[in-house]
């Protein structure tokens, strides 16, 4: 069901920091800074050969992201986002074999205008998944 690996996301303290450090120090092609309110967040991609990275920020109070920065002040991986054909019938199948789909079950549309959906880390060895519709 699961297909490509679409990115890793990495939560950081500093944007703007965390942005230059991989232009300058990694060498990378990092994008700007994207805001997605209805994710509570702010996103930075970073484009590689085989993959992307996003940089993620909190956007707002209600951010999903507030709690993972104060536990990990440093920041962390925070998801891992891998592609499926069919979102609405991976949702189905992961819910009749008991995963919880996180919200209210309902695909929102993401960073990269594609429909996704987020899985519990708890039910996925500790490891928070974004499923994206490609
Ligand atoms: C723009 C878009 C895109 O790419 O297109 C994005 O990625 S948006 C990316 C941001 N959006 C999201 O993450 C949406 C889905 N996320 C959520 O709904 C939330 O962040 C949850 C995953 C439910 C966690 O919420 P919250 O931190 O409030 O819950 P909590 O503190 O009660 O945490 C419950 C337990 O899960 C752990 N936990 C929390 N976040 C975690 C993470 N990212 N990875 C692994 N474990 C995590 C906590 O440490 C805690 O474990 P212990 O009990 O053992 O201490
Ligand atoms: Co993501």
């Amino acid at each position: 069901m699961i297909g490509r690996l679409n990115h890793v996301a990495i939560a950081v303290p500093d944007l703007e920091a965390a942005s230059a450090q991989y232009r300058t120090m990694l060498g990378a092609d990092v994008g700007p800074p994207q805001d997605e309110p209805d994710h509570g967040v702010t996103v930075v991609f970073i484009t590689l050969p085989n993959t992307k990275i996003e940089l993620l920020y909190p956007l707002g109070a209600g951010s999903p992201i507030h709690g993972f920065l104060a536990k990990n002040p440093a920041g962390g991986i925070h998801h891992i986002c891998y592609e499926v054909d069919d979102l609405l019938a991976a949702r189905d199948h992961l819910l009749a074999e008991g995963a919880r789909v996180l919200g209210d079950g309902a695909p929102k549309i993401g960073a990269h205008g594609k429909p996704v959906l987020f899985l519990h880390p708890k039910d996925f060895n500790g490891c928070l998944i974004e499923l994206e519709q490609v």
